[in-house]
């Protein structure tokens, strides 16, 4: 199974609102798209490094690997195998502006406007709890053969208000 991340950087507006950080992904899986930055892990990384190297890469934003609050942890299974485990972090505390990369155009969208009709078909089932601060652990359920973002989504199991064991923090 691969193990990923995603990190949702947040800011407040001038006019009280808040904003999240988003990606178009420009290659891989869930291309055209949008999600947060993040990807797979790379040997010897935790996932709060991955979390940090990923969003510098892709968006070009400097993150503490300690500012970031895990938020989630989803598991994606394609035909009833698991195909993806992925962390999932939030930060309001970073440095740098927003650049475009080869994986990705960034791209900040209020809470309320987040365009989920041009996401992952789970991702409107936990992205809402998590900018609002809350923690969760899902199951997502697709099937049809690989790809993953070509498959169908069938099913999923959520559970919210979780805590995360020492080492997967
Ligand atoms: C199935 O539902 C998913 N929802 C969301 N929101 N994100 C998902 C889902 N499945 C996978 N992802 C995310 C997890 C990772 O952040 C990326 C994986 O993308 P990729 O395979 O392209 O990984 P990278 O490390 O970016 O790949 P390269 O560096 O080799 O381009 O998708």
């Amino acid at each position: 199974m691969r193990e990923t991340t995603l990190c949702f950087p947040m800011r407040e507006r001038s006019d009280d609102g808040t904003e999240v950080l988003l990606i178009e992904k420009r290659r891989g899986l869930g291309e055209g798209w949008y999600n947060g930055p993040g990807g797979k892990l790379e040997a010897g990384e935790t996932p709060r490094e991955c979390a940090v190297r990923e969003t510098r890469e892709e968006v070009g934003l400097e993150v503490e690997p300690g500012a970031l609050e895990k938020a989630g942890e989803l598991t994606f299974l394609l035909d009833g195998e698991a195909h993806t485990f992925c962390h999932v972090y939030r930060t309001r505390s970073f440095t740098g502006e927003p650049t475009t990369s080869d994986e990705a155009y960034p791209e900040w969208v209020a809470v309320d406007d987040v365009p989920y009709e041009q996401m992952w078909d789970d991702d409107h089932l936990w992205l809402p709890g998590v900018l609002e601060g809350k923690t969760v652990a899902g199951e997502f359920r697709f099937e049809g053969g690989k790809p993953l973002d070509k498959a169908e989504f069938v099913g999923h199991d959520l559970e919210w208000g979780v805590s995360f064991a020492a080492g997967q923090k």
